[in-house]
């Protein structure tokens, strides 16, 4: 890309401020994107990144500062008003009902007159166009993350905008969806439309964006070109010191084998709609003191196992999964959390934690069969026992690093990686013995990660076992004792770290098995 100083920027955002009662969320940004370049949106966690889009995209309003689009001064007062300037947004968490398919979701936000097979035949197309592909036809509920992203990008690109926001775009994917996705967006510069990114994988920023601007507590504390920086120049312009290292702390070598916390003999069960994935026959054990992670591309069945072994979804017999040597297949969550076990799923909002309720409720919503006699008061009358509760938030936040406004906001107000800090954080201080957690650093910025990670290796090095389901391989890579791959529904073996390379985890991600046996078949 070339520019000159006659070029008129698509758009020119300056000194734009929002102050969420007295936090400063920005801090009189400038931020100018020319047309038919990548830009990047960089900060940690809580920096104010997703609170400066939703400004120039209409979801909030800056106290102060103007806005020009192709050089004139615009109020954006809605989404609605975004978008008929030429802005269109992918949000970090979605906006799709379950219960609706694909094109149904479409529809929602386009005029109404539009017929419904002419949405799907054009979301199908652009789909095409964009190597994004999808079944207009099926239901969201039964759709992996990765898939859902690709509705709302489409969903984005039907509109014809200039300008997309996609936040943390990549957090989701697989290196494979990544690299397809980048194809995508180098294919929309090339016919002159602009992007600004916001995302953690400061790898990909170098290798995609043209020119980055980077938050610090809201403000702007650097531009730069991203190619000229290293992964660690950028992440320390964001945090303002060096990222903290992970120490991986072997285990421990005990007398003998370690004791199996966590036992999964002959999971199967059958597709639970058109869309969702079998689980074959899967067998894994995990000891006390290990680390396991499981490998894999989305939609190949992580959802299921999650749901199964969380108890979400029960099993036919009871001794398929056993916690702590217990049979707990026939099992709910609560008695599994009684069991010692923890579980961090893969949705932070609406599952790992209510938008609308503040910290505490949402602590004591996956604390109160474990730890009533500590959260609740009053005997039989079972009130909650509110200081107990906000202590714990305190405690928590604490040792996770949680950064919030105020003391105890609703789940919704933490910025994306302080709400996984704290779901996270919520689970290891009930010192859990068993603890599965599905993507762990989802949308966490490279310091937070370091943090969530060595906090993980810490749990399983105190004697607990934990269970990581992640797509990112460097992550597996970094802190798990073993890793087995989820393909089709099957798991393979989990191979020591030692055995690991890529290159074979990337096999065995296709289906081959890599010289050792895929567990499979049912
Ligand atoms: N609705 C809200 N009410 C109160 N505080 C809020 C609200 N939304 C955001 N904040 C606060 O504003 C600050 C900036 O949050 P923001 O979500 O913009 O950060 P971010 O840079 O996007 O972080 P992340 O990388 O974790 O997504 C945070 O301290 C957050 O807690």
């Amino acid at each position: 890309m070339s520019l000159t100083s006659t070029d008129q920027p698509l758009l020119d955002a300056r000194r734009i401020t929002k102050t969420f009662g007295s936090l400063v969320a920005c801090d009189a940004i400038d931020l100018v994107i020319q047309p038919g370049e990548i830009h990047a949106l960089l900060g940690e966690n809580g920096a104010g990144k997703s609170t400066f889009v939703k400004m120039l995209f209409g979801s909030l309003q800056p106290v102060s500062g103007e806005i020009f689009w192709k050089g004139r001064p615009v109020s954006i007062s809605s989404p609605a008003v975004a978008r008929s300037l030429g802005i269109g947004m992918v949000f970090q968490h979605f906006s799709l009902f379950d219960s609706l398919t694909a094109a149904e979701n479409i529809a929602l936000s386009l005029d109404k007159s539009i017929p419904l097979s002419d949405i799907a035949s054009r979301a199908r197309d652009i789909g095409e166009a964009y190597g994004l592909p999808l079944d207009p036809d099926a239901l969201v509920g039964d759709l992996s993350v990765g898939e859902r992203q690709r509705i709302e990008i489409i969903r984005c690109l039907l509109q014809e905008p200039d300008l997309i926001i996609l936040d943390e775009p990549t957090s989701v994917l697989t290196p494979q969806e990544a690299d397809r996705l980048f194809v995508t967006l180098e294919r929309l510069r090339a016919e002159g439309k602009s992007i600004l990114y916001i995302s953690h994988r400061l790898e990909e920023v170098k290798r995609l964006c043209d020119r980055a601007t980077v938050l610090r507590h809201g403000k702007v504390v650097a531009h730069c070109d991203p190619r000229k920086e290293t992964a660690a120049s950028l992440a320390r312009m964001m945090v303002g010191t060096d990222i903290r290292i992970v120490h991986r702390n072997p285990p421990k070598g005990g007398d003998g084998e370690a004791r199996p916390l966590l036992e999964i003999a002959g999971l199967s069960q059958p597709p639970r709609g058109p869309f969702s994935t079998a689980l074959r026959d899967m067998q894994l054990v995990l000891h006390a003191g290990e680390i396991v992670g499981i490998a894999g591309v989305a939609g190949n069945g992580q959802g299921e196992f999650f749901e199964a072994v969380s108890g979400e979804v029960l099993q036919i017999a009871p001794d398929i999964v056993r916690i702590g040597g217990i049979a707990a297949g026939r099992a709910g969550i609560s008695r599994r959390r009684e069991l010692g076990a923890a579980f961090v799923p893969e949705e932070r909002l609406g599952h790992g934690a209510v938008p609308e309720l503040p910290l505490t409720d949402n602590l004591f919503l996956s604390r109160y069969a474990t730890d009533s006699g500590t959260f609740l008061r009053g005997g039989a009358l079972k009130v909650l026992a509110q200081n107990a509760l906000q202590s714990a938030v305190k405690r928590i936040a604490k040792t996770m690093d949680v950064r919030k406004s105020g003391e105890n906001p609703d789940a919704s107000a933490l910025s994306g990686g302080n709400l996984q800090k704290f779901i996270i954080g919520r689970e290891l201080d009930r010192k859990p013995a068993v603890l599965v957690v599905n993507q762990p650093t989802w949308g966490v910025d490279a310091g937070a990660s370091a943090h969530i990670r060595q906090a993980l290796i810490d749990l399983a090095r105190s004697g607990s076992a934990v269970l990581i389901i992640s797509q990112d391989l460097d992550e597996l890579l970094e802190i798990c004792d073993r890793i087995a791959v989820m393909n089709h529904g099957t798991l393979s073996e989990a191979l020591p770290i030692g055995e690991v390379t890529l290159e074979k985890i990337g096999l065995m991600m296709g289906g081959a098995d890599a010289g050792h046996e895929i567990a499979g078949g049912m």
